[in-house]
């Protein structure tokens, strides 16, 4: 989505919330310390003044030595106050995006691509870093002290004021502005290929096995060489204008601060303003510049974070496929039934007015063609998707009634992936019930008949996943993926293809495994194979709707 450049800021600040005293400290220490390193050599032209006039000027030498010390003490708390923020932010921004993940999954991230994903939490946060620690409060900091400046110089002559404003807008405003014009546009194009180059490369590194099996591992290559050249040219361009923006914002210092010195000397030669306002109005113009550079630096360095803010805000606006319920009923899991149900991800529908009766203590076996919509209709019963017509009732009450968090908690479903996390087998496997203990975790485990050959590995269920690399067979990931589901005590259980990696020796182990657990639960069991079907108490062949 396209937002204007004031929307994503003002989002972006937003996050800001109740960081705002600090950031207002931060400002107000800013504030200080650039008035400290303005006074320096200000005090400095009159400590020469009093030395001509011989008189004591030890007092300013003092006084310059403690604005020097203070600028050295505020700056420091002013960069460390403002990294707090960002990096606080960062964090926070993070777990926002996670639990939009969290909220999204898992049907809209079906269509997401990870990698590009990967690339909004990882460097598009870390972009966000130039807006919360150096944006912010330099532009908050640049309005005040050019404001207190150009009030200074008021009070020597007015024209000087005007001149000084002149000065500020210039290099503060109306250069970034411009610079920022001609950059935004590349700078979200930056952002975007980023993360479409990232997406391409994970992909790349996914299916290489695939690509060098099929000798395309060079032409894919070759592709991705190519979108780099396109990023590249963006990054150059972006660079191109920060250069130009650092020597323009130089040559417009060195313009006013001669200009600014060249008036001083008219109004004073012409009897409007004292020889020491002649002696301050040019040091104070020349010192003072250093907040509205930071200023103007920003033009240019602030439109890749304006692209990252843009991409992060796009996902944290995107509506969920089905609503979270938060306090709604929880029944006890004893009856699903689906009754009338008309379902489609697009135009062309799924499943068409589908119904069944799924009874409780027997395994329900479903077996169908490819694509006619087995997997879907276990979504449905998850609530991953809401159904377009007519209803799926959980102990007779509306599945949309029902609290997500006790249906996550009652259904357990193994898919024909299983993923890994990146810790021991034992975390791996417990993890679907908290406080699982040992004798627990290795019962789940003997009945997806994978106890034994995890005690053959190195440390055995201390074993780091990591560690065993992608050594692990298909079969085996698949029987842990078993392991939880029999471990987690769900009442209803979605088998989809959970034999369709092993053996028919660990195939009849887990299949008499299942059926001995089916007391008191609902299993419904999705398979192509005939050996992993024949067993089931029931039996549903599905056609295409
Ligand atoms: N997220 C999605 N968006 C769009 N279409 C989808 C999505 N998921 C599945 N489909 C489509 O819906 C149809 C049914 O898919 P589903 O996975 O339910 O079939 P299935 O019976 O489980 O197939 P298989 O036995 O091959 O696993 C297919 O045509 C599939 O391409």
């Amino acid at each position: 989505m396209k937002r204007s450049n004031f929307q994503i800021l003002s989002s972006l600040i937003g996050f800001v919330g109740d960081m705002k005293w600090i950031v207002i400290m931060a400002i107000l220490m800013g504030v200080a310390g650039f008035m400290a390193a303005i006074l320096i050599p200000i005090l400095g032209g009159y400590g020469i003044l009093k030395i001509l006039a011989n008189e004591s000027w030890q007092p300013i030498l003092w006084t310059m030595v403690f604005c020097a010390f203070m600028r050295g003490v505020l700056r420091y708390a002013e960069q460390a106050s403002n990294h707090y923020i960002a990096f606080k932010l960062l964090a926070h921004i993070r777990d926002v995006i996670f639990r939009k993940l969290r909220a999204l999954a898992p049907a809209k991230l079906e269509t997401k691509e990870k990698g590009n994903l990967i690339s909004l939490i990882t460097s598009d946060v870390e972009l966000l870093e130039v807006f919360y620690a150096h944006t912010i409060s330099p532009v908050c900091i640049a309005f005040l002290v050019s404001l207190i400046c150009v009030l200074w110089q008021g009070s020597l002559h007015f024209s000087l004021a005007l001149l000084a404003l002149i000065a500020y807008g210039t290099i503060g405003g109306l250069l970034p502005y411009f610079l920022s014009k001609s950059t935004m546009s590349a700078g979200r194009s930056y952002r975007e290929k980023s993360a479409m180059i990232n997406a391409r490369m994970l992909e790349g590194v996914r299916g290489i096995q695939d690509l060098l099996q099929f000798g395309s591992a060079d032409v894919y290559k070759e592709g991705l060489i190519d979108k780099t050249r396109g990023h590249a040219k963006e990054e150059k361009k972006i660079k191109q204008q920060m250069g130009l923006g650092l020597s323009m914002s130089n040559a417009l210092i060195l313009f006013f601060s001669v200009l600014m010195f060249l008036w001083s000397y008219w109004l004073y030669q012409n009897g409007f303003i004292s020889y020491e306002a002649l002696l301050i109005s040019p040091l104070l113009q020349i010192s003072s510049f250093g907040p509205v550079i930071a200023l103007s630096n920003l033009g240019t360095g602030l439109a890749p974070t304006l692209g990252a803010g843009n991409r992060l805000l796009d996902l944290l606006e995107e509506e969920a496929v089905v609503e979270e319920v938060k306090t709604g009923t929880k029944p006890s899991f004893d009856r699903l039934e689906v009754d009338g149900v008309d379902f489609g991800y697009g135009e062309d529908l799924v499943l068409q007015d589908f119904s069944l009766k799924i009874p409780q203590g027997k395994v329900l076996g479903i077996r169908g063609a490819s694509g006619c919509g087995k997997s879907t209709l276990l979504k449905l019963l998850m609530r991953f998707w809401d159904v377009e017509r007519g209803k799926i009732l959980v102990d007779g009450k509306k599945i949309q009634t029902i609290q997500t968090s006790a249906l996550r908690d009652h259904q357990s479903c193994v898919s024909q992936e299983t993923h890994l996390f990146h810790d021991t087998i034992e975390k791996n496997i417990s993890f679907v019930k908290e406080g699982a203990s040992l004798e627990e975790i290795e019962e789940a485990c003997r009945k997806a008949n994978i106890h034994d050959f995890i005690l053959s590995l190195p440390q055995g269920y201390s074993t780091l996943v990591q560690e065993l690399g992608s050594s692990l067979s298909g079969g085996e990931k698949q029987r842990i993926g078993l392991a939880r589901a029999f471990l987690s005590g769900a009442k209803v259980l979605f088998l989809d293809e959970p034999t369709s990696n092993l053996d028919s020796l660990n195939e009849a182990i887990i299949l008499k495994s299942i059926d001995d657990s089916k007391h008191g639960k609902t299993i419904i069991l999705v398979s192509h194979r005939e050996s992993t079907l024949q067993n089931c108490d029931l039996r549903l062949e599905m056609g295409k709707a």
